[in-house]
């Protein structure tokens, strides 16, 4: 299993002044890459590190084998504007964070060699725990919105406030009634949560105020019997009103969407509302993920946060779940689990929105992806440099371009900052690529019907 290697990484090698040494099989981000090179910081082989044997293609410092085709590396975040293909200006460096406590000197060389870690959310929290002042009351900074005060807004809402990060958050419900009590509902639990984040609940866009981020939640949420696909043209129209009339409203906003069809309704928000693509962003990939981390939890007996995975492609039949990229304490956990119980639990990871929609009877899930669309939020507001799945636009990596699909990323504060291209099995590789082909088909026939 090989680690990402970021600008927070770099930052640190340099401010320690030490070479930044990877391990063969490691991906250093062009980002990455580009730091190193401003702060004239070595990226030099660390081989003598343990490692399991390898089961995917190896990337050395920076280089990746991949199959013909595919992207010669991982990529600079999408920050097109549509209709143009020239790239935004890069996003400032983020402040150096401290290394994990993972982190271990190497004798002999000095330089900042961490344990191998997988891509996964589960274990690029590099943020943990939180540098000084982001963690309490001192720090909190301006405003996040939620649109759509419903079940996953609600809980959206309740996670953004428990951080205690925002100045304020505001719930928008066309249901005005709707967002004001559960506003006043969550500020009631302040002293219980120990927050001074102020909550207001309103029935318009406007009458929320500018904020940096906007999640969408508004939307019909599908009913026994349906498929997200049948929610799409009641949606769109919302999405797309609501896309617009954020950008009016919160110009410098990353919108985050949740509302389903994921990502066909993501790649809508951001056409609708003009911004680059890397403050566009969709939830499905942390909760996909999440689900897959938990169900192997109970399968294997494992503690489900150390399940190292990630959940890539479309939140649907196309979902990816990059068998050849998943393991537990740095073993593959096809050598835990058996391979057929693992096949058993990708499929239910894959069908389990359904499956609690089928249980629930009325509406869908929303304590998972409530957590998971705050969680991405957060990750920004933090700027933790975590590597997540978001559906973003692709921008070639993996061989797919121009279409919102679910990909492994770095966010920053101003949202996407860069894709990251993990080697892939070349089936895994081939379905992902699918995904995104499927997703292409699917706009397609959602402009020929609007
Ligand atoms: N991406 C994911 O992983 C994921 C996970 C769960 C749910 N979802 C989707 O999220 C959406 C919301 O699910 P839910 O369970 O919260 O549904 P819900 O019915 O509980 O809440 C939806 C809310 O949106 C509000 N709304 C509708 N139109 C609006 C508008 N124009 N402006 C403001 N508010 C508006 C409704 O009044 C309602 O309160 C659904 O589309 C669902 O399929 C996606
Ligand atoms: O399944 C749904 O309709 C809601 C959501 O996409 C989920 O995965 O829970």
């Amino acid at each position: 299993m090989s680690a990402v290697w970021g600008t927070t990484d770099v930052e640190a090698a340099a401010a320690r002044g030490v070479a930044l040494r990877v391990a063969p099989g490691d991906v250093v981000t062009p980002l990455a890459r580009d730091r190193a090179h401003e702060l004239g910081v070595a990226v030099t082989s660390a081989d003598a590190l343990d490692r399991p044997p390898a089961t995917a293609a190896t990337v050395s410092s920076g280089t990746t084998d991949r199959p013909p085709g595919t992207a010669s590396s991982s990529t600079t975040a999408g920050q097109r504007r549509h209709g143009s293909d020239s790239p935004a200006p890069s996003p400032a460096p983020s402040p150096a964070t401290p290394l994990p406590p993972t982190s271990v000197g190497s004798p002999g060389t000095g330089g900042p060699v961490r344990t191998m870690r997988p891509p996964s959310p589960a274990l690029f929290r590099r943020g943990a725990p939180l540098p000084a002042g982001l963690d309490g009351g001192a720090r909190r900074t301006g405003r996040a919105v939620v649109i759509g005060a419903g079940h996953v807004g609600m809980i959206t809402g309740m996670r953004l406030a428990d951080a205690d990060v925002f100045d304020e958050v505001v719930l928008v419900d066309i249901d005005e009634g709707r967002a004001a009590g559960i506003a006043l509902d969550l500020q009631h639990t302040a002293p219980l949560s120990d927050f001074a984040t102020r909550v207001r609940g309103v029935g318009r866009v406007e009458e929320a105020g500018p904020a940096e981020y906007v999640v969408i939640t508004a939307g019909r949420a599908r009913q026994p019997g349906m498929t997200r696909a049948d929610l799409v043209s009641t949606n769109a129209g919302i999405v797309g009103d609501l896309a617009r009339r954020v950008a009016a409203t919160s110009p410098q906003a990353v919108i985050v969407v949740v509302t389903n069809p994921l990502d066909e309704m993501t790649q809508h928000a951001w056409t609708s509302s003009g911004f680059p693509s890397s403050r566009v962003l969709g939830m499905a990939g942390v909760l996909d993920t999440a689900r897959f981390q938990a169900l192997v939890g109970v399968e294997g007996s494992l503690r489900p946060r150390s399940v190292d995975a990630i959940a890539l492609g479309s939140h649907g039949e196309e979902m990816v779940i990059p068998l050849s990229r998943a393991s537990h304490d740095g073993s593959s956990l096809g050598q835990i689990v058996p391979p057929a119980q693992l096949d058993a639990v990708v499929d239910r990871a894959r069908g389990s929105g359904a499956e609690v929609v089928g249980l629930l009877r009325t509406g869908s899930a929303f304590l998972a992806p409530g957590t998971s669309a705050a969680r991405m939020v957060l990750a920004m507001v933090r700027d933790s440099d975590e590597v997540m799945s978001a559906a973003v636009l692709a921008d070639g990596s993996y061989g797919i371009r121009d279409v919102y699909v679910g990909l492994p990323v770095r966010l920053g504060r101003g949202g996407l900052r860069e894709i990251v291209t993990i080697p892939l099995a070349p089936a895994e590789l081939a379905a992902l690529r699918e995904a995104g082909e499927r997703i292409r088909a699917r706009l397609g026939a959602m402009a020929v019907a609007s």
